[in-house]
């Protein structure tokens, strides 16, 4: 374990594309950041805006080296929450707040074994950030991070002062949840499929489908409660057309790099609640059968 330096103790658990960002942002608020890796590397390195700082974190290979910190930042792939359990359960202590950044639903569910009666912060965040290499993170579209409205999203709101990042306060954050899962089912699951960046989404074949498998996730947002409608469609692939063309996204980052894929969490659960609700999502059925062969046949030796 090397040395941290400054202000409030943050853990980031998962120092890939968004627990590199975030700690960057959380370096440049002056906060003491303490990264939790899985891969062992000596420096975080971000490129952004034409140049490429290295951020000021200490670096944790084991959740022996850790104890109890007031925030803990967990920023792995869904699919590998419980895993990240050990060092959940090295880090949280009394007034610790965890927060949960990772797309899909049931963030505070997926972290709840491993924090008893912890406070858990859901968070949202829109940037297009790229891993290239570990410790090493190329960002290409910044956005902002959305938290649910109330003291934990306030107190967030005020670590992240100064951090260059906006924070938004949802009181809806259902809505807010499946607006951000709007983004991911089509953008994230396309990218992957073609092996091309956001840009796919200017081929007008492409959008029509996009927004058949939006149109589909919004039907199982509006039963699931979300005030979402026909122009969340219309916004998200605009969305999509103002993501700077080099933008991929997180998914597309695994395939080429021959990691798991989050499918399960993103098209799995438009469509495991799509079921629940009789709702038919046929065309997101079709593509989750497409990623799980793909992933099916991954070199078994990536994780
Ligand atoms: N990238 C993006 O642009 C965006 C991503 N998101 C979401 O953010 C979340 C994080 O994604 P992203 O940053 O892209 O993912 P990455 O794969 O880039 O980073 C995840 C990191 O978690 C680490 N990790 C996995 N398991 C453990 C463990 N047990 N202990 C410690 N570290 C672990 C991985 O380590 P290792 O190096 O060993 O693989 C990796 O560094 C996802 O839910 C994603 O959908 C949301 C918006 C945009
Ligand atoms: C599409 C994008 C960049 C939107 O923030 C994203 O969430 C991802 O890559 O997983």
């Amino acid at each position: 374990m090397s040395g941290t330096g400054g202000a409030t103790p943050v853990a980031v658990i998962g120092a890939g594309a968004i627990g590199g960002l975030v700690s960057a942002h959380l370096a440049d608020a002056g906060h003491a950041v303490m990264l939790c890796v899985r891969t062992p590397f000596e420096r975080l390195l971000v490129e952004r805006g034409g140049r490429t700082d290295e951020i000021a974190a200490g670096i944790a290979t084991s959740p022996g080296d850790v104890t109890p910190m007031p925030w803990v930042l967990v920023t792995t792939k869904s699919q590998d929450t419980a895993a990240a359990g050990p060092w959940l359960r090295a880090l949280v202590g009394p007034g610790t707040t965890v927060v949960v950044i990772q797309n899909g639903v049931g963030h505070a569910e997926r972290v709840a074994p491993f924090v008893g009666d912890a406070a858990v912060l859901p968070a949202l965040i829109y940037s297009g950030v790229e891993r290239v290499a570990p410790g090493h993170i190329r960002l290409h579209t910044e956005g902002r991070v959305t938290v649910p409205a109330g003291l934990l999203g306030e107190a967030f709101a005020t670590l992240m002062q100064h951090s260059g990042i906006a924070v938004v306060q949802e009181p809806d954050f259902v809505t807010a949840m499946w607006r951000k899962v709007l983004t991911n089912v089509a953008a994230n699951p396309i990218t992957a499929l073609t092996l091309r960046r956001i840009g796919v989404f200017q081929d007008d074949e492409v959008a029509a489908l996009g927004e058949t498998l939006i149109a589909e996730a919004v039907a199982v947002g509006q039963a699931e409660g979300a005030r979402i409608g026909p122009a969340d469609i219309a916004h998200t692939l605009h969305l999509h057309r103002t993501y700077t063309p080099t933008t991929g996204t997180s998914m597309l980052y695994d395939r080429l790099g021959g990691r798991p894929m989050e499918h399960e969490f993103i098209t799995g659960a438009v469509v495991r609640t799509a079921e629940r609700h009789g709702i038919a999502v046929p065309f997101n059925r079709a593509i989750l059968t497409l990623l799980r062969a793909l992933d099916a046949g991954r070199p078994s030796d990536r994780r």
